[in-house]
């Protein structure tokens, strides 16, 4: 096995893997150091998953299985890099790329009639979604910025919109019949360990198996709830209303794509409500073109486009219309018509939410202009916090990042914890009836009545990593000396139950001199924003959804964007999973890449958990010359903050891989200046001296690209000869590299 294993991913990062792979392997191979990749892209995942309708040259072994159960492992040393989580829109399109390969999948049966399209469609909704992190994240999280990242962006704080206190924006959420107010939870007693059972149980009394093997075991802490379409339905109707009134954009936020199950059913409803009498009118042709809600406008107008132009008009004309007549949404891009409602990956809120606060509170009206906006969350669980901190700063401005604190996360999330690892208990009711969690003894441990199209869930949080979660609190808040906030909520099923455990778990460690609190998420955001914009530091303990969310929100407030995050999993057996940054994969960069040669990509988190990546390889196998290349690694890091060579937005600037030659420069000199390994100075000295004498050539070859168009031969399966063409322009530097 090699040393560390790197992951091929998708869009804007494994574009820059195509720069940067090479440059890693040279330095790590001058230290006897192996780098293996794992592709766990979303082509590969998909061809993994088809092997008959594959040629045998075609055919490519399933890199996530493998890595999934390497990550169990104690010697696992994986980096991350952030992957699609594919929405159906996606998934289609990635399968068409395919087909068009010469790949000769089948389409995702929507329908699926006989045992092989049942069978197709359901590995394709394995794939679909978030299907990776969770099946990698056999540990919890600790993101957290860097200190040279915070003290960079102390001195040269980013750009923040003008917070005014007549801003009109603002969180709107269900707050009853939803999620949160319908949560039922217990930990399972010994009694009820085993395999259990979630059933529906019909107005007739007739109970049908919904997921049949569910094992249990004592300790663990289940909830189950649901959400009430038909109130979801008049809340929507409510805010669109009221949207329209108050004269602000209208925006949806939802997690689409890592609750794969829930989330676009509610994203559909929002459709729905919005184009209600597009729907109406239509309903006839709309079922004959299969059009499902839940795929988005984007969807719908490409269906309607395949009628005859007539009756396209015709549609199409209502369609602007109920869009003109609605209230302004907020818009993915104006420039290309692309609303909110498009497609349910387009706004993911741990990104989308953000970025308004950033801006002001702003978001892009359909005229290309920025206004205040709603931000409809429909489940009120986490809403709080996002409505805690836009009422901070439109009480007290803009936070300053010139001052500001840090907000670093412990987050629990190993064994597919809590929300994250619901979807194979998530349902649409298929009547009016009840839903319930049997135990393996056939006690009923919790139900719901529901309605028809109720989305019912249940979710499950293991007990060792409960208690390895507050091990990494403690062990964080007394290595940082920070104060630590558990952030839940004691009147809510969930929570309750995880405070007893913290409880429990508390006392194991040595606390003494700890500032340690357990706060609801509301109060707990309003606490740590005050904090912050004091200058004080705050670690927020949180459970997985939060963790998400607040690995994003903070950091887009302080340091501009989550990529500059060191992002740890300390695995539960041992190993080492270095995520890259805390954001995704950023398909605007590739849009850009393809209309203009120029890569915006920040690959700080990649110099970051590589850097973590070599300093734990280091500890665990007594490798010295690791440990050299990571201390080199950091001096790099510091240099290239300070030099300001991290990629600008626009063309014109130094890019993704002129950063990357910044990186190896410095790198190769502080491995040229060190004294700790006299092999490792001598084979860099030369190395670092051919760099820094190459530099204006290497930054003309690289920047020389910029400004036309550049071709990858695709977008979720481009052939790696291409994308290496594109991204290794330099000759020179390429030279010096190999
Ligand atoms: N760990 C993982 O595997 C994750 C995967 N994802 C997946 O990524 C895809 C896109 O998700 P989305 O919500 O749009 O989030 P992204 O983080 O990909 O994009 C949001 C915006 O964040 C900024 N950004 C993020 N990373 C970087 C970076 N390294 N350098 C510079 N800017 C960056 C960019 O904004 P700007 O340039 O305008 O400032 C970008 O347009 C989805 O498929 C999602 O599921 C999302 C999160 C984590
Ligand atoms: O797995 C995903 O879909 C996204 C993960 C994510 O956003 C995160 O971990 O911060
Ligand atoms: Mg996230």
């Amino acid at each position: 096995m090699a040393d560390i294993i790197y992951t091929k991913v998708d869009e804007a990062p494994e574009l820059a893997s195509a720069s940067f792979l090479p440059i890693i392997r040279s330095f790590a191979k001058a230290a006897g150091l192996s780098i293996g990749t794992k592709d766990i892209s979303l082509a590969a995942r998909i061809l993994a998953h088809f092997p008959e309708y594959l040629t045998d040259d075609q055919k490519q072994p399933d890199d996530l299985a493998e890595l999934g159960e390497m990550v169990k492992k104690p010697d696992a040393n994986v980096i991350k890099l952030p992957n699609i989580s594919a929405s159906q829109p996606q998934l289609n399109a990635a399968i068409k790329e395919l087909q068009g390969q010469g790949y000769k999948l089948p389409d995702y049966p929507s329908d699926p009639q006989t045992d092989e399209e049942k069978s197709v469609k359901a590995r394709y909704d394995a794939i679909k979604g978030s299907a990776v992190n969770p099946v990698l994240r056999e540990g919890n999280s600790d993101r957290r910025a860097p200190k040279a990242v915070k003290e960079y962006a102390k001195k040269n704080p980013h750009r923040m919109g003008e917070w005014l206190p007549s801003s009109k924006t603002h969180v709107a959420t269900m707050g009853e019949s939803d999620f949160r107010s319908n949560e039922k939870s217990v930990t399972v007693a010994a009694a009820s360990a085993g395999t259990a059972r979630i059933e529906f149980v019909g107005k007739d009394g007739a109970a049908t198996v919904l997921k049949g093997d569910w094992p249990l075991e004592e300790g663990d802490v289940i909830d189950g709830t649901y959400l009430s379409v038909r109130a979801l339905a008049d809340f929507l109707e409510e805010q669109i209303a009221e949207t329209k009134e108050q004269g602000i954009l209208f925006s949806l936020h939802m997690k689409a794509t890592m609750m794969k199950v829930s989330d676009p059913i509610i994203f559909g409803h929002c459709v729905k409500v919005f184009l209600k009498d597009v729907f109406a009118k239509h309903a006839a042709t709309f079922a004959e073109l299969g059009v499902n809600p839940d795929l988005g406008i984007g969807d719908l107008e490409a269906k309607v486009a395949t009628l005859p132009a007539d009756k396209a008009a015709e549609i199409q004309a209502d369609l602007k219309a109920a869009l003109d007549n609605g209230p302004a949404m907020y818009m993915v891009n104006s420039d290309k018509g692309i609303t909110n409602l498009h497609v349910s990956s387009d706004v993911i809120i741990d990104a989308s939410m953000p970025a308004v606060i950033r801006a002001g509170g702003k978001g892009w009206g359909p005229d290309g202009k920025e206004a205040d906006t709603k931000c409809v969350i429909p489940d009120s669980s986490y809403a709080g916090v996002y409505a805690a901190v836009i009422d901070f700063c439109r009480e007290n401005g803009a936070l300053d990042p010139a001052k500001m604190g840090t907000v670093p996360n412990v987050g629990l999330m190993a064994q597919k914890a809590e929300e994250y690892g619901s979807h194979p208990q998530t349902f649409k009711a298929p009547a009016d009836g009840t839903i319930r969690i049997v135990d393996a003894a056939g006690t009923t441990l919790i139900e719901h009545e529901v309605e028809e199209g109720d989305i019912w869930r249940a979710c499950r949080t293991k007990d060792a990593p409960i208690r390895d979660w507050v091990k990494l609190g403690v062990s964080r808040c007394r290595l940082s000396g920070m104060p630590g906030v558990f952030w839940l909520d004691a009147t809510r099923g969930h929570d309750a139950e995880l405070i007893k455990k913290v409880n429990a778990y508390l006392p194991e460690h040595d606390t003494s001199g700890l500032d340690l609190k357990i706060m609801a998420p509301t109060e707990a955001a309003k606490y740590t924003t005050e904090r912050i914009a004091r200058g004080e530091d705050t670690i927020s303990i949180t459970g997985n959804v939060l963790r998400d969310y607040l690995t994003d929100l903070y950091p887009i407030l302080e340091v501009g964007t989550s990529a500059k995050m060191l992002s740890i999993v300390p695995l539960m057996n041992g190993g080492g999973l270095f995520e890259t940054g805390a954001g995704g994969s950023a398909p605007k960069h590739v849009q850009q890449l393809q209309e203009e040669n120029y890569l915006r990509w920040d690959s700080l988190g990649e110099f970051c958990a590589l850097g973590a990546s070599l300093e734990h390889l280091a500890n665990v196998t007594g490798n010295t010359k690791a440990q050299v290349l990571a201390d080199a690694l950091d001096i790099a890091i510091g240099k290239l903050l300070d030099n300001d060579k991290s990629p600008a937005r626009k063309v014109g600037g130094l890019d993704n891989r002129g950063s990357h030659f910044y990186i190896a420069l410095y790198w190769a000199e502080a491995l040229a200046a060190q004294d700790q390994d006299a092999e490792l100075k001598a084979r860099f000295a030369p190395v670092a001296e051919a760099l820094a004498s190459n530099e204006t050539a290497i930054v003309a070859e690289l920047n020389g690209v910029q400004g036309s168009p550049a071709d990858t031969g695709g977008y979720y399966h481009a052939p790696q000869a291409k994308v290496d063409a594109v991204m290794r322009p330099s000759a020179t530097l390429n030279g010096i590299i190999g």
